[in-house]
């Protein structure tokens, strides 16, 4: 092994690879009283073209003007390449944790982790162990992305949304092109998923973890933003309204609904028998899967328009912010220990991620990393000219670094916490 000798050789580390491609690691604490706990990272990247407009080749790390350019910076080899430079610099001085935790890097994260985090997370289940808590991919610092916000936020995902891929597809006569019926499986197809497209999903803003987010950052808004978000109880309907407006805030206000495919027809001359659509919908904490579905019907309301659920889970359980949930406390200390000036407040994850599959060995699971998200970046996750600085890349091996070091805290910092122990 050239790259991480040190994790490689550690009598504290155990190393295995699990489904051929991923990577399960156990690092031996010193006391088997404190539970352990897992952070988590993937090696697959979504694909990327030079030709979709990148200013460097997607997968050429290509240096320009402090920031490395190249498919999976942000997502995930950063936070990946950090965990295992963090370890091995702790490891070089002779640092051995207190607390024993897992490192899982999965292979097949982008294609929903169904061999290598379901495998790991199986492999951790039958060997009995349960985790303090599990740091995962997520959200990120942001700095003025969020309009009116004083300042930068670390957003700590507490939760994630839901997902249903939904299949709709009509069959009608086929016939000649010079000859066309009134109606046909194209045009009944395009009408259904134009009542989708039509009709979103009702406003949820406030019924779910969300509110967190805004009740947590109220003091960082000027008035009369600041009232509003102090006082959503009321103001939430009003709120929505606004978020709703664009497209990366909306996620926040219900379930998204997005036509992904559309398939029909062969030749021009043809009228298809055949035509069929993929929507794919990411549910809000306060509905379910079963809800979403039966708004489908309802809204679709054509017996033509055959409906099937391809793949759907329902939202995922909320973790605990408050002062004495360990993960939580100690990402935020070392988050406010790097940068003072971020405000931390937790978050929803509108994306998915591998973490899902380990909700059977905790109920902590909080998805961040502190990669800064300014203005136009959360348009380079999975878009073009992905990218991390330089020094972005340095303060997540640092935050790794310092993270290993918090978790030998046997107790919950003391400024937030009246002292329980785990
Ligand atoms: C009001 C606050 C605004 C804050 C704006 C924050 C911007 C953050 C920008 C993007 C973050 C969204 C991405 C989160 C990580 C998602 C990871 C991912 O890409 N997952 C895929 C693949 C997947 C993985 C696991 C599954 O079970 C299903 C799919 C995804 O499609 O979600
Ligand atoms: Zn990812
Ligand atoms: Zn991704």
């Amino acid at each position: 092994m050239t790259a991480f000798p040190t994790v490689f050789s550690s009598k504290l580390v155990h190393h295995q690879l699990v489904a051929n491609y991923s990577h399960l690691f156990w690092v031996q604490g010193s006391q088997p009283d404190l539970v352990p706990y897992l952070l988590l990272a993937h090696l697959d990247v979504v694909p990327a073209s030079e030709s979709d407009g990148w200013d460097a080749p997607p997968f050429s790390a290509k240096e320009i003007d402090g920031f490395i350019y190249g498919r999976g910076t942000i997502d995930d080899k950063g936070a990946l390449m950090g965990i295992l430079q963090a370890l091995e610099y702790l490891l070089m001085k002779g640092y051995a944790p207190r607390r024993g935790f897992y490192i899982a890097l999965g292979h097949d994260e982008e294609a929903r982790g169904g061999k290598g985090a379901v495998n790991i997370a199986r492999l951790l289940k039958e060997r009995g162990v349960q985790l303090s808590f599990i740091l995962d991919e997520g959200l990120a610092i942001v700095d003025g992305v969020i309009s009116g916000l004083q300042g930068p936020a670390a957003l700590i995902g507490i939760s994630e949304k839901g997902w249903a891929t939904v299949k709709l597809s009509a069959t009608m006569a086929p016939g000649h092109s010079s000859m066309p019926p009134r109606e046909t499986s194209i045009g009944i197809l395009a009408a259904a998923i134009n009542r989708l497209e039509e009709n979103p999903m009702p406003r949820l803003f406030g019924y779910g973890p969300e509110r967190q987010i805004f009740e947590h950052l109220a003091h960082k808004f000027r008035l009369p933003l600041n009232f509003i978000m102090s006082n959503l109880w009321l103001f939430s309907p009003l709120l929505a309204r606004v978020l709703e407006r664009k497209p990366d805030t909306n996620a926040f206000v219900r379930t998204t609904t997005a036509v992904t495919m559309f398939n029909g027809g062969i030749k021009e001359n043809i009228i298809p028998a055949y035509a069929e659509a993929f929507v794919n919908l990411r549910i809000h904490s306060a509905q379910t899967l079963q809800e979403v579905l039966d708004l489908i019907h309802s809204t679709v309301a054509d017996q033509r328009v055959k409906i099937e659920l391809i793949h759907g889970f329902d939202p995922l359980p909320v973790s605990s912010a408050d002062e004495r949930a360990f993960g939580f406390q100690i990402v935020k200390k070392t988050v406010l220990e790097m940068f003072p000036t971020v405000t931390v407040a937790p978050g929803v994850c509108i994306g998915n991620t591998d973490s899902r599959h380990f909700s059977d060995l905790t109920r902590n699971i909080y998805r961040f990393a502190p990669i800064w998200f300014k203005p136009g970046d959360p348009q380079r996750f999975h878009g073009i000219n992905e990218r991390i600085s330089k020094k972005n890349y340095e303060e997540l091996v640092e935050f790794y670094f310092s993270l290993i070091q918090n978790c030998d805290i046997k107790n919950v910092p003391e400024a937030h916490s009246s002292g329980h122990e785990l």
